[in-house]
């Protein structure tokens, strides 16, 4: 099984799978009488048809034992979603590029600064939420609707991945 190589997270490395939501290297311009910067549009919620909702919600996440072995990933054919730390921690993405199936061979990991959020664009194969610290909690702005919007493909035992942060 290959052990992946753990990238950090930039807008460059992570654009083919979505949207890095920081500060760092983003445009910004002053409101409110040029007391806040305004980092405007970071990422856009995508959503389906005109019924859907975006919502909002807080994921409190505990920890994978790690090394994991990567298994399976999802997508969300129906919407984007997007993961924003609370609490400063650095967390950890794995990713396949859009496909009817993830490419193994594909798969990507990167691990963020603290200070990063990511938006998964719609269709998007990732591994649920992965934090590094025994618990996390993320802001989660994503879509609500009718209809299946979490499709899992798990692969087979030759396929699977290595996720080693601590090696
Ligand atoms: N199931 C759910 O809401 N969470 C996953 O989509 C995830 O990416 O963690
Ligand atoms: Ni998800």
């Amino acid at each position: 099984m290959r052990t992946l190589t753990i990238e950090p997270l930039t807008k460059e490395a992570f654009a083919p799978f979505g949207d890095v939501i920081e500060t760092d290297g983003s445009d910004h311009f002053m409101i409110n009488n040029g007391s806040t910067m305004r980092f405007h549009k970071l990422a856009t919620v995508e959503t389906a048809t005109p019924e859907d909702n975006a919502i909002i919600s807080i994921f409190r996440a505990d920890a994978q034992d790690m090394p994991l072995t990567v298994s399976m990933l999802e997508r969300h054919p129906l919407g984007s979603q997007a993961f924003i730390p609370l609490l400063g921690n650095p967390f950890l993405i794995v990713v396949a590029p859009l496909g009817d199936a993830p490419v193994s061979g594909l798969v990507r990991a990167f691990v963020t600064n603290g200070r990063q959020g990511i938006n998964y664009h719609r269709g998007v194969w990732h591994h649920p939420v992965l934090t590094i610290e025994k618990r996390d909690d993320f802001l989660v702005v994503d879509r609500s609707g009718t209809g299946n919007n979490c499709d899992e493909h798990f692969f087979k035992e030759d396929e699977r991945l290595i996720l080693a942060p601590h090696q």
